[in-house]
């Protein structure tokens, strides 16, 4: 396996000094043209060229087509080979497996698999977080990316619903599209990545769909206000066709404020993005999954909103309980400088009357999760990430 340093890095995107985090085509001519090899070596070159975006900043700024080669698309069985391949260091991933769960009749349609996961922004994990177990070796981008998108490769959901992404255009989106997703990213207004040093620009959600199964209707970028206010906090909600059933839904991807205080402040913002789901699917008559890092309990207000909303929502998770009520033990389990922090904020909100859950993917065992918590050599992020697999119910 070559070494990452020996790798020329010709990149399709490229960020301007000023603002980092923009997206920018350049001339790729201008760039050392990596040899158009057989599978591995190309692959390798595509991740490789996700590590070195320092490089590409020095270049011009002027926007031609991206190199074809960026184009490509990528294997993701040797995409995962090489994530394995950085990360042979690294212990063992964690088994985790699918619960099915019991649903109405067949489908005759193949599953919609939905992932939701906040990543942990990198300039977070570093500069913010405090994560006070975790060894700062085990948070290098470098590995971590890996870990990211081993997780993703592994389940390899048609629809990804992401949190707190600040490598959107130099590492997600570019490798996504070529795995046959398109991505929109809504950065959130102030990011508080961008107060630490050498950040890669702000965090916010990204939404990645499979081209292949889904045709893309509407899309809204929605800044959420809370009792009319704008606020930091942002949601993108998309309505999707089905190619092979032609039926739409809607999926939205949200990250509402965090911290202990703000309870009333997420409970506006729950109430805004609820309205406008209401908007957005003509008045619940288009099936809605709502994936996000809610930073709240079961217990509070917003999940109670939610909850309880003519949108006609059930949280999937709660599937995997024996009663089919209770929310899992913890979504996200890390130790700050205040402690433990074992916390249920990350969900995805379902129409009960049109969708059912065939499968939900195990929450890691308090074992598997291990004495310093997350993140970890094993596990790229604070939170974990929530994979399910849903049907559409007959419609009356
Ligand atoms: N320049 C300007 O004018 C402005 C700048 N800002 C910046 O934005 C920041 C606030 O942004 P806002 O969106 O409201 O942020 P939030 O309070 O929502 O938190 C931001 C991130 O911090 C993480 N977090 C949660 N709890 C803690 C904790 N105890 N210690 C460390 N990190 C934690 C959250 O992760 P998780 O969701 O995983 O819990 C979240 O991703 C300010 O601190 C400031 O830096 C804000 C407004 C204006
Ligand atoms: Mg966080």
């Amino acid at each position: 396996m070559p070494s990452c340093d020996v790798c020329p890095s010709g990149f399709g995107v490229l960020f301007s000094s000023r603002f980092p985090w923009a997206p920018r085509l350049v001339n790729s001519s201008s760039f050392s043209v990596y040899p158009m090899g057989n599978g591995t070596s190309r692959l390798y070159s595509a991740l490789a060229k996700t590590l070195n975006s320092s490089a590409a900043s020095q270049h011009p700024e002027y926007l031609v087509a991206p190199d074809p080669e960026h184009l490509e698309p990528i294997d993701p069985k040797e995409l995962l080979e090489e994530c394995r391949a950085v990360l042979h260091t690294r212990p063992p991933r964690f088994q985790r497996d699918f619960v099915a769960l019991p649903a109405d009749g067949p489908s005759s349609h193949p599953p919609i698999r939905v992932m939701q996961w906040n990543i942990l922004a990198q300039a977070l994990g570093e500069g913010k977080d405090n994560f006070v177990q975790c060894p700062m070796e085990a948070l290098k981008w470098e590995e971590r990316k890996c870990l990211i998108l081993e997780e993703i490769l592994a389940y390899q959901p048609d629809i990804l619903c992401l949190q707190e992404v600040d490598h959107y255009f130099d590492t997600f989106q570019p490798l996504l599209s070529r795995l046959g997703y398109q991505g929109t990213f809504f950065p959130k207004p102030w990011s508080p990545c961008l107060d630490v040093e050498h950040n890669n620009g702000p965090d916010g959600c990204a939404l990645f769909f499979l081209q292949n199964r889904f045709k893309l209707v509407n899309s809204a970028n929605i800044r959420l206000t809370a009792m009319t206010l704008k606020t930091n906090q942002v949601a993108i909600a998309q309505t999707l066709e089905c190619k092979e059933s032609s039926r739409q839904f809607c999926i939205a991807v949200t990250h509402l404020k965090a911290r202990t205080g703000w309870e009333r402040f997420r409970s506006a913002q729950g109430c805004d993005l609820l309205q406008n789901l209401q908007t957005i699917t003509q008045g619940a008559k288009i099936p809605l999954i709502v994936c996000g890092d809610f930073n709240a309990e079961p217990t509070e207000e917003v999940y109670k909103h939610f909850a309880s909303s003519s949108l006609n929502l059930n949280s999937a998770y709660k599937l995997l309980s024996a009663d089919g009520q209770s929310e899992p033990p913890y979504t996200t389990w890390k130790i700050r400088t205040s402690g433990e922090c074992r916390h249920t904020l990350d969900y995805i909100w379902y129409s009960r009357q049109a969708l059912s859950v065939r499968s939900a993917l195990d929450l890691l065992t308090e074992e598997q999760i291990g004495p310093n918590r997350l993140p970890s050599f094993n596990y790229p992020s604070d939170h974990l990430s929530l994979v399910c697999d849903f049907t559409f119910n007959e419609e009356p």
